[in-house]
C-alpha cells in the first residue's frame, strides 16, 4: 500500500512465480484437483463428483471495482489479504485460456487454497488449457474462508480478490467481467449473451448462415433457445456456439469465451424437455454443485434441498447441441428475451428500440433467479450485472454497433401474453421463421411495435396484445411511463434512444 494507504503497486507483480513458489501446487491435473477435494465429494450414480458449498449464489452487492468506486484503505486491505494468502497459504494455481479469437483471448490465472480445490476443478473444466509458459492477463485469488465477504476488482491491473465466498460462479465471473471490459475498450461490447449459428438452404440450394445472439435474464430461456436445433433437418442445422458471455467486435464477429464447458442451472433438468443438457449433466465428466445428491449417489435434479440455484459444469464435448466453434463469424440477428405479459410474442425493433430493450434488460423474476421474488419485474442493463463503467454509454455503443453492422433486432416474449402461454414450440417456430425471413410484419397500434402479421405454421393472432389483455391500453401506458422514469436514471444515454421507448 502507498504511504497514503489508498493505492498499491501492481498486485500481480508482487505475486511470486507460482511455478517455483514453495506454497503453490502449480497447474495440477483435473484428477489431482478431484483427489485434493476427495473429502468434500459425494460421488454421483454417474461417477461424477458433486459438492455442496456454503455460499450458493453470487454476492453482487458486495462486489466493487476500482473504476466505478473510489477504493479506500479497506478495499486495498482486502486486495492485500488475498495477495497474502497467495503468498503464504498452501494454494493451488492454474492457468487457463479464455476466448479463442486472437484479439479476445486471455491467459487467466486462478489461485485458491488447496483445501478448496473443488472450486479450481469446476473453473478449470470451463476453460481450455493455456499455452505453456504464458504470462497471465487476468489473475484472481479466491479465499473462501476469509472472515468478510468482499469481491474487489482492479480492472486496470486485471486483478480480482474474491474473499469470504466459496461459490465457484465468482471465480468464473471474475474473469468474464474483465473479458467484457476489454471488448468494450476495443470498440466493441461485452455481452452477457448466448450465440447460435443457423444454417439454412437458400432457393438455389446453397447453405446460408444466420448468426444469432440471445440476451435474457436468468431463467427466461437463453440456454433453451440457444441450444435448440429449431427442428431443422440436415443439411440445415442450428448449433450453440456460446451460452453465457461473448464479445461483439466492431467488425461483427462475436468472440466466444468459454471453450470447454458450460455452467448450467440444473433445477428441474430432465431427459424429456432438455435431453441434450441432461445427457451432458449425467455424464461422468460433469461436476455438480448444490444439487440434491443422496449418500448413495442418487441425483434428484427436481429437488431444491440446497438451493434452487443448483448448478452443473458440463463439458461441451458431451453436449450434442454444442458446436466445435465458439466464435460466430458475423452477427445477423439479436434477440432480447423477456417475460413481460404485456409484450407480443415477438416484435421487430429499430436500432433505437433495440438500445431501449438493451437498457431495459427487462423481465420477470423466475424461480431460477431469486426464488423469493418470483413474478416481480426486474431490470438489469444489458441483462448484464457485470458491466464496468457507464451503463448509458453501453446503450449508446450497442445502438451504434447494431446500426453500423445492420443487425436485425427482435424482442422475444417467452412467458405469456395476458394469460396465454407462449410455449417453447411457439417460440421455436417464430425463431425458425425469423431465421428464414418468412414472417410478414405489420405495425401494431396497441403496443406501437412492429409485430407479425402472419407466420408460417403458427396462428400468431393468439398472441395479439389488445386481444389477450383486458386493459391493454392502460397497462401499456403505465409500463411506458415506468420505463421512461427508469431510463431517466442514465445521464449518458442518447436522447434518440430515450425517446424510442416502447
Ligand atoms: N417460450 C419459451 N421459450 C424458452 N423457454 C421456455 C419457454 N416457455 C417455457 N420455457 C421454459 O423456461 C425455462 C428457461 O430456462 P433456461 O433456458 O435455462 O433459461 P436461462 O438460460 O435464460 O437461464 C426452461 O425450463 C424452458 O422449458
Ligand atoms: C454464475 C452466475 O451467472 P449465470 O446465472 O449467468 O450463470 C451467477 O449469477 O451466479
Amino acid at each position: 500500500m502507498s504511504q497514503h494507504g489508498t493505492a498499491m503497486d501492481s498486485p500481480t507483480a508482487t505475486l511470486a512465480d507460482p511455478r517455483t513458489a514453495d506454497n503453490v501446487v502449480y497447474d495440477p491435473t483435473l484428477s489431482e484437483l478431484r483427489e485434493f477435494a476427495r473429502e468434500k465429494e459425494t460421488t454421483t450414480e454417474y461417477g461424477s463428483p458433486s459438492y455442496v458449498s456454503e455460499h450458493q449464489s453470487r454476492n453482487a452487492d458486495l462486489t466493487e471495482n476500482a473504476l466505478d468506486a473510489e477504493f479506500g484503505a479497506a478495499d486495498y486491505a482486502h486486495v492485500r489479504s488475498a495477495l497474502d494468502a497467495a503468498a503464504d497459504r498452501e494454494m493451488v494455481c492454474l492457468d487457463r485460456k479464455l476466448g479463442r479469437h486472437p484479439e479476445n483471448s486471455y491467459v487467466c490465472r486462478y489461485y485458491v487454497p488447496k483445501e478448496f480445490s473443488r472450486i479450481a476443478l469446476s473453473w478449470a473444466k470451463l476453460l481450455e488449457p493455456a499455452p505453456e509458459d504464458a504470462e497471465p492477463d487476468f489473475t484472481t485469488v479466491q479465499v473462501p474462508d476469509a472472515d468478510e465477504v468482499a469481491i474487489r476488482v482492479l480492472p486496470d491491473e486485471g486483478f480480482t480478490a474474491v474473499l469470504g465466498t466459496d461459490y465457484s460462479g465468482e471465480a468464473k465471473k471474475s474473469f468474464l467481467r474483465l473479458f467484457m471490459l476489454d471488448a468494450k475498450r476495443q470498440g466493441g461490447l461485452g455481452l452477457h449473451a448466448g450465440t447460435k449459428r443457423v444454417r439454412l438452404e437458400s432457393d438455389d440450394g446453397e447453405l446460408e448462415t444466420v448468426g444469432q445472439v440471445f440476451l435474457g435474464l436468468s431463467g427466461t430461456g437463453k440456454s433453451t433457445l440457444t441450444a435448440h436445433g429449431l427442428g431443422l433437418e440436415p443439411p440445415e442445422d442450428a448449433t450453440m456456439l456460446q451460452d453465457d458471455v461473448c464479445a461483439l467486435r466492431p467488425d461483427g464477429t462475436v468472440a466466444g469465451s468459454e471453450g470447454e464447458g458450460l455452467y448450467i442451472k440444473t433445477i428441474g433438468l430432465g431427459p424429456d424437455e432438455q435431453p441434450a443438457m441432461y445427457e451432458a449433466a449425467t455424464h461422468e465428466s460433469a461436476v455438480l454443485e448444490n444439487v440434491d445428491v443422496a449418500a448413495d449417489g442418487t441425483v434428484d435434479f427436481d429437488s431444491d434441498a440446497h438451493t434452487s440455484n443448483a448448478r452443473g459444469i458440463v463439458q461441451r464435448e458431451h453436449l450434442p447441441s454444442a458446436d466445435e466453434d465458439i466464435d460466430l463469424g458475423s452477427i445477423d440477428q439479436v434477440f432480447f428475451i423477456t417475460r413481460n405479459p404485456a409484450m407480443p410474442s415477438i416484435a421487430k425493433l429499430s436500432p433505437e428500440e433495440a438500445a431501449v430493450a438493451f437498457m431495459l434488460g427487462e423481465s420477470v423474476q423466475t424461480s431460477a433467479g431469486d426464488p423469493d421474488k418470483a413474478g416481480e419485474a426486474i431490470r438489469v442493463v444489458g441483462t448484464n450485472p457485470f458491466i464496468i463503467g457507464s451503463e448509458g454509454e453501453e446503450g449508446n455503443r450497442f445502438r451504434d454497433l447494431i446500426s453500423d453492422l445492420d443487425v436485425e433486432a427482435y424482442l422475444l416474449n417467452t412467458g405469456t401474453v395476458g394469460g396465454r402461454d407462449i410455449g417453447v414450440d411457439d417460440t421455436v417456430t417464430l425463431l425458425r421463421e425469423v431465421s428464414r425471413g418468412c414472417i410478414e410484419w405489420a405495425d401494431d397500434a396497441t403496443t406501437g411495435l412492429t409485430v407479425p402479421d402472419s407466420v408460417p405454421e403458427l396462428d400468431v393472432s393468439r398472441f395479439d396484445v389488445a386481444d389477450a389483455l383486458d386493459d391493454a391500453d392502460e397497462q401499456l401506458s403505465d409500463l411506458r411511463e415506468e420505463r421512461e422514469e427508469y431510463l431517466d436514471e442514465f445521464d449518458d444515454l442518447d436522447e434518440s434512444i430515450r425517446s424510442a421507448v416502447y
